[in-house]
C-alpha cells in the first residue's frame, strides 16, 4: 500500500481566497518544483535546507504563472514523512488551476482523498488514532469536540492504549516463558500481581468505554427536540435558542410542517436543536407527515423539550400533565425538560397555580427571550461534564469503542481463567486476543480495506 510517487492537491478549500496553499508529496518532488521555479535570488531550490521558504515565480517556459512562495519539508521530517514542497499562490481559483495542472502534466498525479495523512501513517508519522483525530479536529465546530479532538490527535488516547497494552504484554511474556519451561514447572508470572493489573486494566477500559456516551453526542452535537401542541412557541423558542429567524413564527396553528434543525454552542458543547411540527390530531395529510416526523425526531433526541402554552394551562392542564406522562414512559431513556412558554401573558394568580401543578416546570418567555438561559443551564446538566474538565481521554469513535468493548470482554475471560487457575497456554491466547484489540485502535493491526474506509472519508488535500 506504501507509494512515494508525486501526489498534488489544493489544501486550501476550493475557491477564491487571498492565497491558495498547493501541496506535494513524495519522492524527487523537490527536483520536480525547482524545474518549474525561478526565486527571486537565484536561489536552487535542491540545495536549500528543510523547512525553509523561498519567493520566487512559478514559471512554465517563458510564461510566468504567479508569483509565489515556496516552503520545503525534507523528509523524514515532514508532515507525511516524505519529501514535501508547498507552494502558496495568490488564491485564484484560475492560478491554483493553472499550477497544478502543470504539475499533473509533470509526474504528480492528484492524491486521493486523505492520501497526505494516510502516508504520514504508513511512515510511522502518526499512528492510526491520531490520524483519525486530524479529521475530527477539522470537523470540530465548538471547544468540546476541539479539545477531545486535539488531545487525540497529540497522542494522549494512543498513550493510554499503549500503555496497557504494554503491561499486558510484559505479562504474556512472562506466561509464554513458563510454557517453555513447563516440565520444570516454574512461575514467572506471579498471579495475584497479574490479578491486580488485570482489574487495573478492566478499570481503564470501563471508563473509556463509558466516556463514549458522552464523547459520541459531544462530536456529533447533543440532540434536543423541541415538541409540543401546534402554536406553543416551539419555533419561537428555536429562534431564540439561536438567536437568529430561523423558523417562520405565526399565530396560525400547524405553522411548522417539517422539522427546522440547528447546532449552536452552549458553554463550549454543541447542541442540535430540532423544531418539530405541533403534535395534534389532524385531517391535513402534510401535517400528518410531519407530525410523524416529530416523534422519529423524539426517538432519536437526547433531550425532549416539552412545551406547554401557559396561558391555555388552566383549561387543559390536566390533559397536558396526562399528555407529559404519556411520553416520559414511551421513551425512558430521553432527558425529558417541561417548558411553560407565554409566562409574561400570565397573571400571578394563574402563575402560582402552574408552579403548583407543575413544580418542575422552567418557566419561559420565547417571545421576549427571558428564561431562555435557564434552559441553556438546564441543558448543560445533562452533559457529564466531568471527564471534559479533567482531561480525561474521551473516546469519540465508534471503531475504538468497538475495539475496547472486544478488549474489556478479552481481559474478563483472562480474569476469569485466572480465577479459575486455568493453564498458562490458555490463558496467553485470550490475552493475545485482547492485545490484538488494543493494536486495532493504534493501527498495529490494520487492513488495507479499514485504511481505505477511514481515509476515504478525509478531505481531498488532507
Ligand atoms: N502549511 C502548512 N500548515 C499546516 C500543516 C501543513 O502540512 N502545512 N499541517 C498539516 O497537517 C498542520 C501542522 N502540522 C505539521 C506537522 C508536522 C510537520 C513537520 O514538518 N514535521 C517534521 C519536522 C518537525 C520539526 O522538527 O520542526 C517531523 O515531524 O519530522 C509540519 C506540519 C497544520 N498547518
Ligand atoms: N405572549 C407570548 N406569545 C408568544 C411567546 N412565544 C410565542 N408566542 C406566540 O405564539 C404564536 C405561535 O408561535 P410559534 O413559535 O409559531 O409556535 P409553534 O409552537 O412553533 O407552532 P406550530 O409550528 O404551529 O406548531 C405566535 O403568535 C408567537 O408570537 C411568548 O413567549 N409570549
Ligand atoms: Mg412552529
Amino acid at each position: 500500500m506504501l507509494s512515494t510517487e508525486p501526489i498534488i492537491a489544493l489544501a486550501t478549500p476550493s475557491g477564491t481566497g487571498a492565497i491558495a496553499v498547493i501541496r506535494i508529496s513524495g519522492k524527487g518532488v523537490i527536483a520536480v518544483v525547482a524545474h518549474f521555479f525561478r526565486s527571486v535570488r537565484g536561489k536552487r531550490l535542491s540545495q536549500q535546507k528543510s523547512h525553509t521558504v523561498h519567493l520566487g515565480h512559478i514559471v512554465d517556459g517563458a510564461r510566468i504563472v504567479d508569483e509565489v512562495l515556496v516552503s520545503l519539508f525534507k523528509g523524514p521530517h515532514s508532515y507525511t514523512g516524505e519529501d514535501v514542497v508547498e507552494i502558496s499562490c495568490h488564491g485564484s481559483p484560475y492560478i491554483q488551476q493553472q499550477i497544478i495542472q502543470l504539475f499533473l502534466r509533470n509526474g504528480c498525479r492528484s492524491a486521493d482523498a486523505g492520501e497526505f495523512t494516510l502516508r504520514a501513517f504508513l511512515n510511522g508519522k502518526l499512528d492510526l488514532s491520531q490520524a483519525e483525530a486530524v479529521a475530527d479536529l477539522i470537523a470540530s465546530d465548538n471547544e468540546a469536540s476541539h479539545q477531545i479532538a486535539m488531545q487525540q490527535m497529540r497522542g494522549g488516547f494512543s498513550d493510554e492504549i499503549k500503555r496497557l497494552r504494554e503491561e499486558l504484554l510484559n505479562f504474556a511474556s512472562l506466561i509464554e516463558l513458563e510454557l517453555d519451561f513447563s516440565e520444570e514447572d516454574v512461575v514467572f508470572a506471579d498471579r495475584e500481581q497479574f490479578k491486580s493489573l488485570l482489574t487495573k486494566i478492566q478499570n481503564v477500559l470501563k471508563r473509556l468505554i463509558d466516556s463514549f456516551s458522552v464523547g459520541n453526542v459531544i462530536k456529533n452535537g447533543i440532540p434536543v427536540a423541541i415538541v409540543g401542541e401546534p402554536n406553543v412557541g416551539k419555533s419561537t423558542l428555536l429562534n431564540a435558542l439561536l438567536n437568529e429567524d430561523r423558523a417562520l413564527v405565526s399565530e396560525i396553528a400547524g405553522t411548522t410542517r417539517d422539522t427546522i434543525e440547528d447546532e449552536i454552542s452552549i458553554g463550549g458543547i454543541g447542541f442540535r436543536f430540532i423544531d418539530t411540527a405541533g403534535i395534534r390530531d389532524t385531517e391535513d395529510v402534510v401535517e400528518g407527515m410531519g407530525i410523524r416526523r416529530t416523534f422519529e425526531k423524539i426517538e432519536k433526541a437526547q433531550v425532549v423539550v416539552y412545551l406547554i402554552d401557559a396561558t391555555g394551562f388552566k383549561e387543559n392542564g390536566a390533559s397536558l400533565k396526562i399528555e407529559i406522562e404519556k411520553i416520559r414512559n414511551k421513551y425512558p431513556q430521553t432527558h425529558l425538560v417541561v417548558v411553560a412558554n407565554k409566562m409574561d401573558a400570565l397573571s400571578s394568580e394563574e402563575t402560582n397555580h402552574l408552579r403548583e401543578q407543575l413544580p418542575n416546570a422552567l418557566l419561559l418567555a420565547a417571545k421576549k427571550g427571558t428564561g431562555v438561559e435557564d434552559l441553556q443551564e438546564k441543558l448543560l446538566e445533562f452533559v457529564n461534564t466531568g471527564a471534559l474538565r479533567n482531561n480525561e481521554t474521551i473516546v469519540t469513535n465508534a471503531r475504538h469503542y468497538d475495539a475496547l468493548l472486544k478488549a474489556v470482554e478479552e481481559v474478563e475471560k483472562v480474569q476469569s481463567g485466572l480465577a479459575e487457575g486455568v493453564s498458562g497456554d490458555l490463558l496467553a491466547i485470550d490475552i493475545r486476543q485482547a492485545l490484538y484489540h488494543f493494536g486495532e485502535i493504534t493501527g498495529e493491526i490494520s487492513s488495507d480495506d479499514l485504511l481505505g474506509n477511514i481515509f476515504a472519508n478525509f478531505c481531498i488535500g488532507k
